[in-house]
């Protein structure tokens, strides 16, 4: 070993959820672990993505919720949101975008924080360059993961779009003000998500969609309700809509977005929510024979493929598998469980459901997309599972007919759909869209991923009257 390098077990690069999760489980297990952050302690997910975005959608569900119900719907009246509060809230949320209080996690949990940019500098080697430029060597005995997260991506080839110095999701979370006008480009979650927000806080908000409709990997039943919800809500859907160029004169003026049919739009700010990159490109990648700026692809215990020696790993965001905090999470505790058990000389399990595979990933993993309607799944849409090879049918229902859901609000509007293997008589998977079914999800998780059988999910009685009761009508179908 270089004596001018410090020596750990663990080298984790990157303190977001994932980070922070993978170094907590080696310290576990008795690994000295070290991690390096070169931005904020907390990574992406607590201060520009899940957190903030959450904080500016809570007011907006909770104020749907009681003008759904006459008699609380008087209570509220017409009034809007306090955007000045919101705002305040989300920025307690982000702790006003500082880490003392998850730098204080790390102390408490025995992980030690270095603070730079690392990159991998040989085998088991990162150096760490830290904001004054020192550098620092240091080594794992055992393994280095990668944990750096992803970053927003700009279209290529759209000319202006640079100098219009568009919104990505950091702005769009963290802005201090509520724009007057805002474009949204891109029909996914962080679209949809961020114009429910702006426009509840008082933006007039247009949302350009490429394609033919929001939310395309879930459902298409999603997306419609969703949209319905953002129109009512007085969003400007357009589907089938492309962005030819942008034009930003001047750099505190508006921006005009020129759209491919020769329709202009002017607007304050204009949001690109059009996907993730990885943050793989000043990380040393090519010492270990890997391409800069590329996801880094893994096996099912997140070790990195083709790295001789079994030594890096890569969880979250970063390996592509699914971007979500909780996967992150899950894979992090997977990692770091299977780094432990190997550096004890110990075999890994690795069937289907086993400690060290992260499997829950390829099931399909559960997400819920915080608009209003909500809306919730997890594995496989019809699409998916036909495309899988599987003989299936889908079973829907529509939510306002539960009591759960009348009693929730007047005129209940909502959707449930639940995919059903016919070879097996199990679910692979289910979708929830209404308000209030982000906590319908984690049922149709546990009886996903627990394979269980639809006759003994029918003994799995749901409590009256709550909206879980659209599962006896599910199952009726399913059965029958
Ligand atoms: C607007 C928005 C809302 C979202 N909402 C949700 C949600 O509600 N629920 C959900 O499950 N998911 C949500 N996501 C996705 C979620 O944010 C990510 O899946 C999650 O942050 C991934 O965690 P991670 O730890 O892999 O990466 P990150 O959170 O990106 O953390 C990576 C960390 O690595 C650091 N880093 C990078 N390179 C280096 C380096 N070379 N050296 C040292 N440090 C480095 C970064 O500074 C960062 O702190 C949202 C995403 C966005 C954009
Ligand atoms: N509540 C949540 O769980 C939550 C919230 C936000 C983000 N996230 C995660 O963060 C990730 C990133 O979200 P995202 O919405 O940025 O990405 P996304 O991949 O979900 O959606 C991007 C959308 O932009 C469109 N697009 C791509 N290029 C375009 C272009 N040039 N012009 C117009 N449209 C274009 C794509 O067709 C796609 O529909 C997602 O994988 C998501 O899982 C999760």
């Amino acid at each position: 070993m270089d004596e001018r390098s410090e020596q750990y077990d663990v080298i984790v690069l990157g303190a977001g959820p994932t980070g922070e999760n993978l170094a907590d489980r080696t310290t576990a297990a008795g690994l000295r672990t070290v991690i390096v952050e070169s931005e904020l302690v907390g990574g992406e997910c607590s201060y520009w993505a899940c957190m903030p975005s959450k904080a500016l959608l809570r007011p907006v569900a909770a104020l749907a919720a009681a003008r759904a119900v006459a008699g609380s719907r008087e209570a509220v009246g017409d009034g809007a949101l306090d955007a000045a509060a919101v705002l305040a809230r989300r920025d307690s949320f982000t702790s006003r975008w500082r880490d003392d209080g998850q730098v204080e996690w790390l102390n408490g949990a025995g992980i030690d924080l270095v603070r730079g940019h690392g990159r991998l500098t040989g085998e088991r080697t990162v150096t760490v360059t830290a904001p004054d430029g020192a550098e620092r060597r240091l080594t794992a005995r055992h393994a280095v993961a990668v944990c750096t997260g992803s970053r927003a991506v700009l279209p290529e080839g759209v000319p202006g779009l640079a100098e219009a110095r568009p919104w990505t999701s950091r702005e769009a979370t963290a802005s201090p003000k509520v724009p007057g006008r805002l474009v949204v480009v891109g029909g996914g979650v962080v679209g949809v998500e961020m114009a429910t927000a702006w426009r509840a806080l008082g933006a007039e908000v247009v949302l350009l969609v490429r394609g033919a409709g929001l939310l395309p990997r879930m459902e298409p039943f999603a997306g419609e309700l969703v949209a319905d919800g953002l129109r009512e809500a007085g969003v400007d859907v357009r589907t089938g809509t492309s962005v030819a160029a942008l034009e930003r004169p001047a750099a505190d003026g508006p921006v005009t977005v020129v759209l491919a049919d020769g329709g202009r739009l002017t607007a304050d700010e204009v949001l690109y929510a059009t996907g993730r990159a990885p943050r793989t490109d000043d990380l040393g990648l090519e010492l270990v024979g890997l391409e800069p700026g590329s996801w880094l692809e893994v096996d099912d215990s997140c070790a990195v493929r083709g790295v001789e020696g079994g030594w890096l790993y890569a969880a979250g965001d970063v390996n592509h598998r699914a971007l979500l905090t909780h996967q992150g999470k899950y894979q992090a505790r997977i990692a770091g469980n299977a780094i432990g058990v190997l550096a004890k000389g110990e075999p890994l399990d690795t069937g289907r459901w086993g400690a060290h595979v992260a499997s829950a990933d390829t099931a399909g993993p559960p997400q819920v997309v915080f608009t209003e309607p909500e809306a919730a799944s997890v594995g496989l849409s019809l699409a998916e599972a036909r495309r899988a090879g599987l003989r299936v049918k889908a079973v829907d229902h529509e939510l306002g007919r539960v009591a759960g859901a009348s009693l929730y609000a007047d005129d209940y509007r909502g959707r449930a759909r639940v995919v059903l293997d016919l070879d097996r008589s199990v679910l692979v998977g289910a979708t929830f869209v209404g308000p209030g079914v982000a906590e319908l999800l984690h049922s149709a998780t546990v009886a996903v991923v627990g394979e269980v059988p639809v006759d003994r999910l029918w003994h799995a009685v749901p409590s009256y009257p709550t909206m879980s009761e659209v599962w006896l009508r599910l199952l009726e179908d399913c059965r029958g």
